[in-house]
């Protein structure tokens, strides 16, 4: 059997940890069903020049190899070009996009220069898996070493639709070298098709209807595979001990009360603040809730030296404090916002105790919560999940209650209808949500990819795309 080689930029850590943050935790899961590398940054920055330690772990069946980078590489590649251009206009956001050529040359720089490092550590049946945004680059320069294994790349974020690229100054530099690996894989169908309309369009090639394109005499095959969660692993975690006693703790904070649940990074992406202004005009438009419904949203900080996630973090401390202010009384608080990481074991009995999940963002990837809600409730009582139509979760779990976001009514509205649904309508449609979480779930993810990826022959990879 061939040997996995995974490449992401952030590595670990293997053992459970709050570290919030979905792909960490997919790839373990990945890597401990069949073992083999995990090979990205060390998460340690040195002082500018000094960049460059391989570091070597063993955890299991699972060999971790990181890199550290330097500040000026932290600051380019990683905080720079990586979250302030790419994280934004991936996300539809090109208000909030710094344009910089010196951030889009660390890019590249580091792109290579973890090639460089990888390429000589490859053994000729490898099979590679590249993850995310971080590193676009990375396959063509493998390419351009001399790298003839097949190599995949999966993107958790969304692709946008090409009017939106076609503002990023260098962006067909960045998707030419995307076209380098053999499989391109996306969270949605709609960011497949997004994808490939910008190659028909931009590069002015043509696809096969299920998704195979012609590269200078190369196949790529372009595919949605849907990230999922070990839906059975985290439904055990719901009715764990652990989780229980979480469970317990928050009814007993407040017994007999609906609690409604959000767990997301802080982040521009996840909509939290139009999510607290939809859950202030519940309260407004149906006071029957004032007094019974609270809204517990765990919302870890991340990126925080990135201006725009740290303005979000004192925009929701002062909508609570507005909203607690003019709602609250002496038995009842209506937000509380929890701002350190929990471990998804506490996560998971939140989960079950809360009866509605609110996943609510302007754009997602996937948003791996969403899964996680479903596979925590309990099948004789329900809770109700409302999700955004921009989560890539909707394209599968469309049993929920859909909401368009932005539109803080139809949130609010939904809210309501989740609070007061009778069991019936619960329980029928969380059997087809959980129906559709078991089925996409983990394994379903990585063994459909990597299946793509044996297929991908070796006679296509002579030819590699020019930078
Ligand atoms: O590593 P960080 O910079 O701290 O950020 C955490 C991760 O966030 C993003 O997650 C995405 O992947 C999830 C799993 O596929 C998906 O459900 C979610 O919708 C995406 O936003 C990011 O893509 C990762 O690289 C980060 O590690
Ligand atoms: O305090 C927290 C908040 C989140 N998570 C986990 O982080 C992941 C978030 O993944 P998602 O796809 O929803 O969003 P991302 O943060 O990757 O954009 C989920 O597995 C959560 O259970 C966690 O372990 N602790």
């Amino acid at each position: 059997m061939s040997r996995l080689v995974v490449v992401s930029n952030r590595v670990g850590p293997v053992r459970e940890s709050a570290k919030a943050g979905g792909l960490a935790v997919a790839i373990v899961d990945a890597l401990r069903a069949q073992g083999g590398v995990w090979y990205g940054w060390s998460g340690d920055v040195t002082p500018e020049g000094t960049h460059g330690m391989l570091k070597t772990e063993q955890a299991g069946r699972i060999s971790l190899m990181t890199l550290d980078i330097d500040q000026a590489d932290y600051e380019g590649y990683y905080a720079g070009f990586s979250n302030r251009t790419l994280w934004p206009i991936f996300h539809y956001r090109l208000d909030l996009a710094q344009f910089d050529r010196e951030l889009e040359k660390s890019y590249w720089t580091v792109n290579e220069r973890f090639a460089t490092r990888l390429y000589p550590m490859l053994q000729d049946d490898d099979v590679v898996w590249v993850h995310d945004y971080h590193f676009l680059a990375l396959g063509a320069k493998l390419r351009a070493m001399g790298a003839r294994q097949p190599i995949g790349f999966f993107l958790h974020i969304p692709f946008p639709v090409p009017e939106i690229i076609a503002a990023l100054p260098g962006h067909a530099a960045l998707v030419r070298a995307m076209l380098a690996y053999d499989v391109i894989g996306f969270q949605t169908k709609r960011d497949a098709r997004a994808f490939i309309r910008y190659f028909e369009e931009e590069f002015g090639g043509t696809a096969t209807a299920d998704g195979h394109l012609t590269v200078q005499g190369r196949t790529v095959r372009v595919g949605a595979f849907p990230i999922g969660i070990d839906a059975e692993t985290f439904r055990k975690f719901a009715m764990s001990p652990e989780a229980h006693r979480q469970g317990r703790r928050l009814k007993s904070s407040s017994e007999h009360r609906c609690h409604v649940i959000g767990v997301d990074r802080i982040d521009y992406t996840k909509g939290l603040v139009e999510r607290f202004r939809a859950f202030s005009r519940l309260l407004e438009h149906y006071p029957e809730n004032r007094g019974h419904v609270s809204l517990l949203q765990v919302a870890p900080a991340s990126r925080e030296d990135v201006d725009a996630y740290v303005d979000i973090r004192e925009e929701l401390e002062r909508i609570t404090g507005n909203v607690n202010g003019r709602f609250s009384d002496l038995h009842w608080t209506p937000i509380r916002l929890i701002t350190r990481p929990l471990q998804r074991r506490s996560l998971a009995g939140l989960y079950r105790a809360c009866q509605v999940g609110l996943v609510t963002p302007l754009r997602d990837g996937m948003n791996l919560v969403a899964k996680e809600y479903v596979a925590a409730q309990a099948e004789d009582d329900p809770g109700v999940l409302v999700l955004s139509r921009f989560a890539g979760a909707a394209e599968a779990l469309d049993a929920a209650l859909i909401v368009n976001p932005y539109d803080i009514d139809e949130t609010a509205e939904a809210i309501q209808r989740a609070v007061i649904m009778p069991l019936d309508e619960r329980q029928d449609r969380w059997r087809q949500l959980f129906d559709k979480v078991q089925t996409e779930d983990i394994r379903a993810w990585y063994s459909t990819f990597l299946s793509a990826l044996g297929a991908a022959g070796h006679d296509t990879r002579d030819a590699i795309p020019e930078l």
